[in-house]
């Protein structure tokens, strides 16, 4: 009943000839909560990207859901949280809209919404706790509402596979908090999620399993790493903060 939903065998991942990863294999099956950990610059963005053939693989390969990644093209299956979206300042969206976003792949550009597209937005809407702020432009709310609201535009494309890069890193507790929950019920629901994490605060007790990249390579993939320390993990260099600060959010200038 584990069915493989990622496989990496053996995988090479370089920018410009400088090899990032060097040998990873890593599988993910059907219902696991997997937290990517490890140091700055170790190549956990660099991992999840290589998954979704965001940057190419030099060796090795990637399966999704059985598939080859080449020839994979179920992408409605996965939702994908990049690490920051960067652009987007001064669209005056609001957080309905963006969220509703999510379900383009699954109703098709040129169809009209419907109410199975309504009631997913909704619900994900409610999951990560922002229902009461549909209306609202993204621009006021908070970073972590706005990276929630990035989490709710994944969830309403109702994948089977969220892969998620550093969800909540420089998100306030209470955001933190609403996305544990979310996560929770989405594998309650049968989803499997990767993620990149710093540190993994109130997302601890859902993860089922922790896989630290070290110099390219797999140094640990098992037990999640003690919660006195997160310190005392592989490779912590304390290079980054250790409050959750709100940054200036995704939206504003
Ligand atoms: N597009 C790119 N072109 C060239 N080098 C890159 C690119 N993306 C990442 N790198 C480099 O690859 C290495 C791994 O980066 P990556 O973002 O995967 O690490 P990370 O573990 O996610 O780091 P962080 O915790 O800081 O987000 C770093 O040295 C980074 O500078």
């Amino acid at each position: 009943m584990t069915s493989p939903v990622i496989t990496v065998e053996h995988g090479v991942v370089g920018y410009d000839g400088r090899p990032v990863l060097r040998d990873i294999s890593l599988t993910v099956t059907a219902g696991e909560v997997v937290a990517i950990l490890g140091a700055n610059g170790s190549g956990k963005s660099t991992l999840i990207r290589a998954v979704l053939g965001l940057v190419p693989i030099s060796a090795g390969s990637v399966t999704l859901f059985d598939r080859p990644l080449r020839r994979f093209r179920q992408w409605a299956r996965i939702g994908y949280v990049p690490q920051r979206l960067g652009a987007g300042g001064g669209v005056p969206a609001t957080v309905r809209e963006v969220v509703a976003s999510g379900r383009l792949a699954r109703r098709g550009v040129l169809r009209p919404p419907g109410r199975a597209d309504r009631s997913a937005v909704d619900a994900a809407l409610g999951a990560v706790g922002l229902a009461d702020r549909a209306g609202d432009p993204v621009s006021t709310l908070s970073g972590g509402q706005q990276q929630r609201t990035l989490i709710a535009r994944a969830l309403a494309g109702q994948p089977e596979l969220l892969v998620l890069d550093e969800p909540t890193a420089g998100v306030d507790a209470a955001s933190q908090e609403a996305f544990a929950g979310a996560l929770r019920d989405f594998v309650g629901d049968g989803g499997t999620v990767l993620l990149v994490a710093h540190e993994l605060g109130p997302l601890r007790p859902v993860i089922s399993r922790a896989v630290v990249v070290h110099e390219g390579r797999i140094a640990h993939d098992g037990a999640v790493p003690d919660p006195a320390g997160h310190h005392a993990e592989p490779d912590h260099d304390h290079v980054h903060p250790h409050c959750y600060d709100e940054p200036a959010g995704l939206w504003s200038n």
